[in-house]
């Protein structure tokens, strides 16, 4: 029996699919795998912290187990994905979902800290989405790669770094989808904007303060909207969308400043509009 349905999807979406989300034990992987299970999904969650996992897994029901690991380390990676295949013995999704960096001017990016937001984001990606081709989606002739990456796409001050590591992802997306659709298999990133979720706690207090206010929406998002969207490309819709970026953003892509600009807004904080002219005239 199904402990929890989804919200928006019906019953038995992604029944008998077998799932890997890595990070799954926080934030937005805990929501994207919650949903899946909610749509039918078996899922396995992965991540460094065995404690989160577990802690994550017992709230998620049996549908969800753990395989503890760090993406950056090949034995791990494997392990991860072995571990996967041992107890479902197939892998019909992989949620590239760990990821992350530290909140920095760009010219004060170290060599070291460089290095290390490139091997988490690029280095672990590629080896997870390698490893779920290789061991599991090609021998079966299908499976969805979903890469979460970052918007905005125009660069993101104090997160440079991130920007070009997740430009490469998306990158290597496009490369994958065209690479591997003959082997039956859709790779498609989430560039995701500013969500809410326990991850922006680490960020300095002016930047947690403001960044709902970057977001036209006027708002951060919701996990869970995050998670409808992995859901959804997990589904058959998820095959014909495969090479593409989809931005999950509150139109935060569209706007690089406060929004609505200072600048240009009217006493009462609104955009004015334009007057238009008299209709004899158009
Ligand atoms: C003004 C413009 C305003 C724009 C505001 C926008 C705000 C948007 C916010 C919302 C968007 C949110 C996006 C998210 O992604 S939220 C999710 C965040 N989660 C994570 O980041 C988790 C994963 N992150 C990490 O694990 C680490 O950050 C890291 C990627 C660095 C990997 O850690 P690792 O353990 O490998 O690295 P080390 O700690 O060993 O450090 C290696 C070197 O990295 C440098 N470093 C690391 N941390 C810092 C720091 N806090 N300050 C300065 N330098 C740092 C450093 O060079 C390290 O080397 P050394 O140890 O030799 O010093
Ligand atoms: N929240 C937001 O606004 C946005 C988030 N994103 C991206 O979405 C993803 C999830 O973000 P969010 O949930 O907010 O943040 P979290 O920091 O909660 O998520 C990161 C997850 O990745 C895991 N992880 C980190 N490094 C490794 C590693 N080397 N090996 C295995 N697992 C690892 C962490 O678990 P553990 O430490 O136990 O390993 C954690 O569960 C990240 O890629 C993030 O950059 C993108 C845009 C915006």
């Amino acid at each position: 029996m199904r402990a929890v349905s989804s919200e928006i999807f019906a019953p038995g979406l992604l029944d008998g699919q077998a799932a890997l989300v890595t990070g799954g034990g926080t934030g937005l992987g805990r929501a994207a795998a919650a949903e899946l299970i909610a749509c039918g999904a078996q899922v396995v969650l992965a991540g460094r912290r065995a404690e989160v996992l577990e802690a994550t897994a017992a709230r998620l029901g049996p549908a969800a187990t753990t395989a503890t690991g760090d993406i950056r380390v090949d034995d791990d990676a494997e392990r991860i994905v072995a571990t996967v295949l041992e107890r479902h013995g197939r892998l019909d999704l992989l949620v590239n979902n760990a990821g992350g960096q530290y909140f920095v001017p760009a010219e004060a990016i170290a060599t070291r800290g460089w290095q290390a937001v490139m091997r988490l984001n690029v280095g672990g990606t590629t080896r997870m989405a390698e490893l779920a081709v290789e061991r599991a989606m090609r021998p079966a002739g299908r499976g969805t790669i979903v890469n979460v990456t970052l918007s905005p796409h125009h660069g993101l001050a104090g997160m440079t770094h991130s920007s070009a590591a997740r430009a490469a992802v998306e990158s290597l997306t496009r490369a994958w989808a065209e690479r591997w659709a003959g082997d039956g298999i859709a790779v498609i990133a989430v560039a995701a904007g500013h969500f809410q979720t326990d991850a922006l706690d680490k960020y300095p207090a002016p930047v947690r303060e403001s960044v709902a206010r970057m977001v036209p929406l006027q708002r951060l998002g919701q996990p869970r909207e995050h998670a409808w969207l992995v859901a959804l490309l997990a589904s058959e819709l998820g095959r014909s969308l495969s090479g593409s970026v989809v931005t999950l953003d509150g139109a935060r892509d569209n706007w690089c400043g406060p929004w609505p600009p200072p600048a240009i807004t009217d006493d009462g904080g609104d955009v004015p509009v334009e007057e238009r002219r008299p209709a004899a005239t158009r």
